[in-house]
């Protein structure tokens, strides 16, 4: 039992504060099979060079057909020209640079309640693994007033007004993009109940910071995982480290491409497209030299809207394949069952000859 105050919390401060460490502690030191330097599949090397997510120029007259390819081949794209002053980018760049860059114990005072989602800490994914990432991050749900008085109690409105100015001009963008996404599939977004064009849906922001790393080969910043959303826009600086895994390739980077702004399809946009929009599993890289930051804007529909797949997109020979889950439903089960989530809540789909197969009702069956 640690009999000061200060010895309990030793660990935890030990394992936030990592910017200035010289060699990779034991507790950050992921095994050699799961370390980012290990586990592409052999083609990854020469595939790579020649590929990457498509990017995408929203002015483009094909932006929809484009959005759409993208969406089913790689769940990922970059966009050019989405209407997001690169004065905001900047502006939320060095403010994210700013809370990063507090003594540790002002950040602890940010700290996120263990019931909670909003604050700073580790990656939310973290309790699923045994190492930790080499990254801190700080998440935004709501109002980022409270945390933010006790970041800068001097000085709390600048970082709430660059957070409200983002997370409004990502959401319009969001909107848009959902609009050629559905619109790529034969759906009009007003056809969506909850995802017009004036409608508003939910969404997080985190902050992530990657500090430069004495030995990057056996380190993780952020460990393989699937976004919770429908969509997530990722902006980040001009370092690299953000990687999607594909299929035929392994893992690829996204490139930074300046001014130009990532897209990825989360579980949600998955379930929504019945499949058709496969959510990308993505990771972040660390690099020994340079200190990374990505914002993400984690775009989900309104918490009580129940999501399922679009009827329009159903018939005899495409049943649903997944059951209506709310967003704060899936994140339960993200939480419990980490990247098995949406497996979770898949119907199962009987083999043929084992049932009767008269009806669409007879075929799908919850597990
Ligand atoms: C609205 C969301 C989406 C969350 C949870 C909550 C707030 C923070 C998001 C992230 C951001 C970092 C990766 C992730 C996997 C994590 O650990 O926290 C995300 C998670 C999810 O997409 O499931
Ligand atoms: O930093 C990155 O590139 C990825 C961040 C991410 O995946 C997330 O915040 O969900
Ligand atoms: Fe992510």
């Amino acid at each position: 039992m640690p009999s000061r105050v200060s010895d309990a919390i030793k660990p935890h401060k030990h394992v936030l504060d990592i910017t200035s460490l010289k060699e990779l502690p034991e507790s950050h030191a992921w095994s050699s099979l799961d370390s980012p330097s290990s586990n592409n599949p052999p083609t990854a090397a020469d595939s790579s060079v020649s590929e990457s997510v498509p990017v995408i120029d929203l002015d483009d007259p094909n932006a929809q057909e484009l959005v759409g390819h993208a969406c089913k081949t790689w769940g990922a794209f970059q966009v050019k020209n989405h209407g997001i002053e690169t004065n905001l980018l900047d502006r939320i760049e060095s403010t994210g640079k700013s809370l990063f860059s507090l003594p540790t114990h002002q950040k602890l005072k940010a700290a996120r309640a263990a019931d909670g989602v909003s604050g700073y800490g580790v990656a939310r994914i973290s309790s699923f693994f045994s190492k930790l990432m080499w990254s801190e991050g700080f998440t935004i749900l709501g109002s980022p007033l409270e945390h933010a008085r006790q970041l800068w109690p001097d000085d709390y409105n600048h970082f709430c007004g660059v957070i409200e100015e983002y997370d409004k001009e990502m959401q319009k963008l969001a909107g848009r993009l959902m609009g050629l996404m559905l619109g790529s599939l034969g759906i009009a977004q007003e056809d969506v109940d909850w995802a017009g064009p004036n409608k508003e849906g939910a969404a997080a922001i985190q902050l992530n910071s990657y500090p430069a790393c004495p030995d990057p080969d056996r380190a993780m910043g952020l460990a393989a995982h699937t976004d919770s959303t429908l969509l997530t826009i990722l902006y980040q600086n001009n370092t690299s480290g953000l990687q999607v895994f594909r299929d035929a390739s392994g893992w690829v980077t996204v490139p930074p491409v300046p001014g130009a702004l990532v897209v990825n399809i989360g579980d949600l946009l998955h379930i929504l497209s019945n499949g058709s929009y496969p959510s990308v599993l993505h990771r972040a890289v660390v690099n020994r030299t340079q200190q990374r930051l990505s914002v993400a804007y984690l775009y989900g529909p309104p918490s009580d809207v129940q999501i399922s797949p679009l009827s329009k997109l159903l018939d005899p020979t495409h049943p649903p394949l997944y059951r209506p889950v709310t967003w704060t439903e899936y994140l339960g089960a993200k939480a419990k069952h980490f990247n098995e989530a949406l497996s979770s809540v898949q119907l199962c789909i009987p083999r043929t000859g084992l049932v009767n197969q008269n009806t669409v009702e007879n075929r799908v069956e919850i597990i």
